[in-house]
């Protein structure tokens, strides 16, 4: 296996046990086409209005996360994501789309597919019925797959990609705070409920199933982005 950042042992082994549809998310075509810049320009243009429509309802989801929290360094992690999320990230979106003449409304009122609806329903869904654990259970391969993706995209990328603003977004110190942070805080929280032999808990099992079938969403979201080039 090739080296990835350190966010942490759940996200490690949660990871692991996603198994093939890891690597079916974090090394999609889309993905290669981001790094090597053969990615169409319409596709990428699609993915990024559906992905602004996805942030709306994913800080939400970070939202339930504040509700959910039950310490103080929860509350901040996950009140600081939400911010990184509103403050930063969607920048990202809004300034792309402005170079290219979709506009702020235009943004907002995106019709939603159901590849993108489905992901951020299921997220929501996992907080609302659970506590803080299954929350960050489905929002992690968001969060540290976007995070590894964006650090293995940082080093190998082919120089002139055009989609090197968006790598940037990711790979830079600032996303990577986020993940590592996120991360730590992850991995103190699953103490906190579980105990530090969290592994051989029954729950663990039903933990890493929800974070599989969030992988397997994020896979569905980047064959969405695909399908808009056809
Ligand atoms: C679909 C998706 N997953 C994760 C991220 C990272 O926040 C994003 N912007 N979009």
């Amino acid at each position: 296996m090739t080296a990835h950042p350190d966010y942490g042992r759940a996200y490690q082994l949660w990871r692991q046990a996603s198994g093939k549809a890891w690597d079916l998310y974090a090394r999609h075509a889309f993905v290669e086409g981001l790094k090597d810049g053969t990615l169409p320009k319409e596709a990428f243009l699609h993915y990024l209005i559906q992905d602004y429509v996805f942030l709306i309802h994913f800080s939400r989801a970070w939202a339930l996360a504040v509700v959910k929290s039950e310490s103080l360094e929860e509350l901040k992690i996950a009140s600081g994501t939400v911010n990184a999320l509103v403050n930063f990230e969607m920048q990202l979106h809004v300034g792309i789309c402005a170079e290219h003449g979709i506009s702020e409304e235009q943004l907002f009122e995106a019709e939603e597919e159901f590849a993108n609806l489905a992901y951020t329903r299921y997220v929501l869904d996992a907080g609302q019925n659970g506590d803080l654990v299954d929350l960050l259970a489905a929002l992690m391969p968001c969060v540290l797959g976007y995070g590894e993706i964006g650090e293995r995209l940082g080093r190998e990328a082919t120089e002139g990609t055009p989609y090197q603003q968006w790598i940037d977004t990711y790979a830079g110190e600032e996303f990577q705070d986020v993940c590592r942070d996120v991360g730590s805080m992850l991995d103190r929280a699953v103490a906190a409920r579980i105990g530090d032999d969290f592994e051989s808990s029954p729950r663990w099992a039903k933990l890493c199933e929800r974070f599989t079938m969030a992988t397997k969403l994020e896979a569905g979201f980047w064959d969405m982005g695909m399908a808009g080039a056809d």
